[in-house]
């Protein structure tokens, strides 16, 4: 039987709702859906994530009209996840990474940077604190420049300029992200219980604390360095004020 999107009677949709929640913060909606149940084998060894997926919109939507939504602009969109390991919610001292999007080093294990590596690090570390969370922000590839100007940024750093200057030729910041999102999820499922963070930035940390997300530690993520991203991880330590 064809399920019925337009009026959501169907039994099976009405099942799938139970997974819907509409967080609304500062004029913007997160259109949340989750738990998916999420194996992943790290090291050869295979464990048990759950992942969520959100929708951000300026509008409030139903199940429905976000099914509807997802069929005719669905594959054009970005999407942000959050994945997260054990007691998440409750426990007493998760462990959270919160990874802006590398589809070259997270996908294809690009050594252009240290992305893939702080990734799989990173949910290796979860495991071991039996609780924590990988936030994935799927519109911040490039630090928020997107996929294509990066790849012209590449080419730029070929030509000698460092991944700063190669943004500003092409007319964008240092560092185009905002953490809004992140920090709204990460609100949703801690409220005011703390977290400890896995990052060398310093800066990540303080855009969560300044909006309400308890930070009780950051904990570096380094040693990945190789020939092909010195010169990358070099220069985020000379710009990047709060680079630890
Ligand atoms: N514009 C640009 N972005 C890059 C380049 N290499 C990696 N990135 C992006 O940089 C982002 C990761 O940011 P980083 O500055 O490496 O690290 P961070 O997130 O600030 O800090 P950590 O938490 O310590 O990893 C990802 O979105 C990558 O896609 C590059 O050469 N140019």
């Amino acid at each position: 039987m064809k399920t019925n999107i337009k009026t959501g009677k169907d039994k099976t949709l009405l099942e799938l709702e139970k997974k819907f929640t509409v967080i609304k913060e500062k004029g913007h909606y997160l259109h949340l859906y989750g738990p998916v149940y999420f194996p992943i084998i790290l090291n050869y060894k295979r464990y048990v994530f759950n992942w969520y997926v959100w929708h951000k919109s300026e509008y409030s939507m139903t199940f429905q009209e976000l099914l509807m939504e997802l069929k005719s602009h669905g594959a054009e969109r970005n999407y942000n996840s959050i994945l997260t390991y054990g007691n998440f919610q409750y426990s007493d001292n998760p462990l959270v990474r919160i990874h802006s999007c590398c589809f070259t080093g997270d996908v294809f294990g690009s050594t252009r940077c240290d992305c893939g590596p702080q990734l799989h690090h990173s949910l290796g570390r979860i495991i071991d604190n039996e609780s924590g969370a990988v936030v994935y922000l799927d519109n911040h590839e490039g630090r928020g420049i997107g996929l294509f100007a990066k790849a012209i940024a590449n080419t730029l750093q070929e030509a000698g300029y460092d991944t700063y200057e190669s943004n500003n030729i092409l007319d964008f910041e240092d560092d185009e992200r905002s953490f809004d999102e992140a920090v709204t999820i990460l609100k949703h499922f801690r409220g005011l219980r703390g977290i400890s963070l896995l990052s060398n930035n310093r800066d990540k940390l303080l855009s969560l604390e300044k909006d309400g997300v308890v930070v009780n530690g950051l904990i570096r993520l380094c040693g990945f360095e190789n020939e092909d991203n010195k010169r990358y991880l070099y220069s985020k330590q000379q710009r990047v004020m709060n680079y630890i």
